[in-house]
């Protein structure tokens, strides 16, 4: 998918790429936002001056922290919304009724250059009821935000997160590899999970589109076809290969394949345990060494993985070594990954030993096959000796949780605070402009999160500040912080003539991510029954907020 976009913004005096999915468009939003469009319209209402929050009100994956992803696409959406006539008129035909000229007029001429947005920054760990963007605008225009904004965060935070969770558990020396695009929902999702999968935390993907566009580093072994692709070694027609250094050609590379096979199965030290291996699959191993002699991995489990898989790639390994090349390692693909890794890694340092090949007892070891978190958990109570998974349908599908939830609700409208009720508490709306504060105690950590109304002192270092539960009045804390972190940052600034906050590279999302992860309070990610992290107003905005739930909940009349 090439990043092609409407043309350049030149919105606000800006220049910026449009999203990277050129379907991501004005028109790439509800029905009901240009049908409320006219109607504003119609009342003379289109611009008033309205503020959104989008927050999500749960942790997914039964987890207590998120991963914030895909502010950049946003900014590149609102950089660049603007209608083409064709939008206009298929719009005007859509909407029930007859379309008033004045209303076309008005659709030529929306574009995000009265609205600001507010934003953390992207790849920072977030937590439910804080805003994770803050829209300021003219209703109309921000109401028509609304889904798509909603669209491409929800799918980035969700995947993010589940790569990041992922991560948590492989632990940080293992080399993550993302192999989802064959099972992805569509091209747009594999697309965005390679992107934000790297942002949580992986190391690389399989999807040569995603390398190509956002250059996540591309890495890859072979499939089974390739192996059971070739029938013998006879089939090998162009045998001879250069040593490394290109002082020497040997001219027979499989007749020296052959002769480590047969060093192998008369070790003693092998207990000669290594009998006669699938020599189909010897061929395969050994032509894909003479393609790839400085990056020979073998795929070890068409047919068997320790009577034929690993014996013969060690063959074919020695044969390299002896030409000066160091192999790169095994991949698994099925059976129990615990038991034959570490199986595999005590054929490798027998070998090391009887063949005098220093650090081949370390020769990397790929699992793949289903995997996700339970398995990486029970791998690692289990012991293995795994150093690299590639992990596909559950990762980017996102298996364990369909949707992460976000919304974006109404909080102000011309100066005034608005509210959303609801019988559920959890879905009640924290009304106001608002700032938000990540405060930081005394041991590093954060210790929890305070949103305050927009007017409202900012919290101090080293002076004391109440912080409440937005909903329970006895839940409270009185909290001193050593750090004070504002999250909400201008990344639009339409015509308030702030400086706009620049969008980092992946890389640096990626390695802003990571070492939020690491300065998290372990209890608070932790896979069983993390701690929820603390989320606040301040004192002022919790009167409020109830002052206006009182004003806006009709009283009851029991007869
Ligand atoms: N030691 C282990 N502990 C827990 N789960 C494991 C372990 N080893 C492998 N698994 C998981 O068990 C499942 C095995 O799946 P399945 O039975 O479909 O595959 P298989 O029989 O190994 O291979 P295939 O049918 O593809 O040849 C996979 O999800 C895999 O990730
Ligand atoms: O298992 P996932 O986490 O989705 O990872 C990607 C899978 O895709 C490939 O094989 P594929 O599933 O296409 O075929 P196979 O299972 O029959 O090997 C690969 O060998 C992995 O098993
Ligand atoms: O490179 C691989 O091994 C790979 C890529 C995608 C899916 N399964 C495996
Ligand atoms: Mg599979």
């Amino acid at each position: 998918m090439e990043a092609k976009t409407n043309g350049p913004s030149v919105n606000a005096g800006r220049v910026m790429d449009g999203p990277t999915n050129p379907m991501v468009t004005p028109l790439l939003t509800d029905l009901y936002q240009f049908t409320m469009a006219y109607a504003y319209w119609k009342a003379g209402k289109h611009n008033d001056r309205a503020v959104f929050d989008l927050y999500f009100r749960k942790n997914p994956f039964g987890g207590e922290f998120t991963v914030f992803a895909g502010l950049e696409e946003c900014i590149k959406l609102i950089a660049n919304f603007e209608l083409t006539e064709e939008e206009i008129s298929f719009i005007c035909e859509t909407l029930p009724g007859s379309c008033e000229e004045g209303f076309v007029k008005y659709l030529r001429n929306i574009d995000c250059s009265d609205v600001e947005v507010y934003a953390i920054s992207e790849g920072t760990v977030v937590f439910p009821k804080v805003p994770l963007l803050r829209v300021e605008g003219p209703v109309a225009v921000v109401q028509l935000l609304e889904t798509p904004v909603l669209n491409l965060v929800n799918f980035a935070s969700l995947v993010a997160t589940n790569a990041a969770r992922h991560r948590l558990v492989a632990g940080k020396s293992k080399m993550l590899l993302e192999f989802g695009l064959r099972r992805a929902q569509g091209p747009d999702g594999a697309i965005s999970a390679s992107k934000y999968c790297y942002i949580g935390g992986f190391d690389a993907t399989s999807n040569v589109a995603a390398g190509r566009l956002f250059g996540i580093p591309l890495r890859g072994t072979h499939s089974h076809a390739f192996v059971s692709s070739f029938m013998s070694p006879d089939e090998i027609l162009e045998r001879s290969l250069h040593r490394s250094d290109g002082s020497s050609t040997c001219e027979d590379f499989v007749s020296l394949v052959q002769s480590w096979l047969s060093k192998i199965q008369w070790a003693k030290a092998l207990g000669n345990t290594v009998g006669e291996t699938n020599q189909s699959e010897l061929a395969a191993f050994t032509s894909y060494a003479l393609a790839f002699p400085n990056n020979f991995l073998a795929l070890v489990d068409t047919y068997d993985v320790m009577r034929s898989g690993v014996p013969n790639f060690c063959a074919v390994a020695l044969a390299l070594n002896d030409l000066g090349y160091k192999s790169v390692g095994i991949r698994l693909d099925s059976g129990d990954l615990a038991y034959l890794s570490g199986e595999a890694r005590k054929i490798f340092q027998i070998i090391e030993k009887e063949f005098g090949l220093p650090g081949f007892g370390k020769t990397s070891i790929t699992a793949s096959n289903d995997l996700n978190e339970e398995t990486l958990d029970a791998l690692n109570k289990q012991g293995h000796e795994v150093d690299c998974y590639g992990i596909g349908t559950y990762l980017v599908t996102c298996y364990a949780q369909a949707a992460l939830g976000c919304v974006f609700k109404l909080v102000e409208i011309n100066n005034q605070p608005r509210i959303k009720l609801s019988e559920d508490v959890s879905k009640v709306s924290i009304p106001c402009k608002k700032r938000c504060y990540r405060l930081y105690g005394r041991e590093g950590y954060s210790l929890v999160d305070i949103m305050t109304g927009e007017n409202e002192p900012c919290p101090k270092v080293g002076e004391r500040i109440l912080c409440r539960h937005p909903f329970n009045e006895s839940k409270r804390a009185y909290v001193v912080p050593q750090r004070v972190e504002e999250l909400l940052k201008c990344y639009w600034p339409g015509k308030s003539g702030k400086v706009r906050e620049e969008l980092p590279a992946l890389k640096d999302i990626r390695d802003h991510c990571i070492k939020q992860l690491e300065q998290m309070r372990p209890d608070h990610i932790r896979r069983l029954n993390p701690t929820p992290y603390k989320v606040s107003v301040s004192a002022k905005l919790y009167d409020f907020i109830h002052f206006l739930w009182l004003n806006e909940a009709p009283v009851g009349e029991l007869q």
